[in-house]
């Protein structure tokens, strides 16, 4: 494609692009070195499956819901109410919403820019989407037309690490609840930010709108896509969302949800501050290597594992340095994509991950830099 012509590739065929090898700091997944202590969960897998295997399914489920969403400051989730499911990933949480919503509207307010999976899914269902800016929702009274059924908000969001405030959502939600809108949520990156983690559950309930959340583990520990979505809705939301579940699965492995727990423990002893610490020092060390030079970091207070450059007007745009960091063995995302209604506006930008080793971050970040320079 023309350097003009932003790149129509959607992220994840890039992404599965950098899982050949080179050097990958494309996906949002964590793809850093073990901890001690979560090597440690992982030498217990063989033990983890016996205790298993004996124990009831949905003790092992509630247990690793519970601690989980505890663990992030979610304590009025609804566990153990039969609103609250494990899913294989988010996705697959997010396509069962996107069903049961096109059940509902044909019309979705949607988070922009977002990841282009959300707005994929949304749309292979048949939903027509709106794209409403971040501070729109943040002010909670965003424009919408009478067809818009739902408000799908990405909060932290992805790649901006825009995150919706506690009053933010309430007035959000207020305005969902008066307008009889769905509110939907994607709080896969909350973990990693504790801005997002005040009672999300707890404003849904009381504000009265039909409400769904969709949560992750999958960005925070690197167990080999060992992980689960988490998909919770409201007393009162009236989408078929149990019955499409069922379509898809009778149940994630309590293996895996075990394991989860041993994590989300850990994650509660400091693995969660050494999370927080190893983001903060990647993004502090990808700040360094651009300082002075052409290319900036694009949104220095974000706190997800994702961290956004913006491009000189002079140098390479998002889809050249791509192509041309690929050619370099270097596995970046261009930010087009993100932007799914007006691609243009990501042509000047690139996404790096900053779940890797501290190596990797700046070995990237200086093969970013000097392929800017060498154009
Ligand atoms: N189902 C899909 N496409 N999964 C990819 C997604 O997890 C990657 C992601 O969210 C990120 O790189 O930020």
């Amino acid at each position: 494609p023309s350097g003009a012509e932003p790149d129509r590739r959607n992220l994840t065929s890039m992404e599965t692009d950098a899982l050949i090898g080179g050097l990958n700091v494309s996906d949002g997944h964590p793809r850093m070195p073990l901890t001690t202590a979560q090597r440690a969960i992982v030498d217990s897998l063989p033990a983890l499956f016996d205790e298993a295997e004996k124990r009831v399914f949905e003790e092992i489920e509630a247990e690793a819901q519970q601690t989980f969403l505890h663990g992030i400051g979610q304590h009025r989730a609804p566990v153990g109410t039969g609103r609250l499911v494990s899913c294989y990933s988010s996705s697959v949480a997010m396509d069962i919403t996107a069903r049961a919503l096109a059940h509902r509207t044909d019309t979705i307010a949607l988070v922009h820019p977002t990841f282009d999976n959300i707005p994929d899914l949304l749309r292979g269902r048949g939903l027509k989407l709106l794209p409403v800016p971040e501070a729109e929702l943040a002010a909670g009274e965003p424009e919408l037309p009478d067809e818009v059924g739902a408000v799908f908000v990405t909060t932290p969001n992805n790649p901006t690490g825009w995150v919706l405030s506690e009053d933010g959502l309430r007035r959000l939600a207020a305005f969902c609840a008066r307008t009889g809108r769905v509110l939907a949520m994607d709080t896969c990156f909350r973990a990693q930010d504790e801005r997002a983690q005040y009672d999300t559950y707890a404003i849904l309930e009381d504000s009265g709108a039909q409400w769904v959340v969709i949560e992750d583990t999958g960005k925070l520990w690197p167990t080999l896509e060992l992980k689960a979505g988490f998909l919770a809705w409201g007393e009162h939301t009236d989408l078929p969302l149990l019955e499409y579940f069922s379509d898809v699965l009778l149940s994630v492995s309590p293996l895996v949800l075990l394991m989860l727990t041993r994590f989300a423990q850990d994650a509660e002893r400091g693995g969660y501050a050494e999370l927080h610490g190893l983001i903060a020092r990647n993004r502090r060390a990808l700040a360094e290597v651009l300082d002075g030079g052409p290319v900036r970091l694009t949104d220095p207070d974000a706190r997800i594992s994702v961290a956004r450059v913006t491009l000189p007007e002079d140098g390479p745009d998002a889809v050249a340095l791509y192509d041309e960091l690929v050619r370099r063995g270097t596995h970046v995302l261009p930010c087009g994509p993100f932007h799914w209604d007006r691609p243009q506006d990501g042509v000047r930008q690139v996404r790096l991950a900053l779940a890797r080793s501290g190596e990797d971050v700046v070995r990237a970040a200086r093969a970013l830099v000097d392929a800017v320079r060498a154009h």
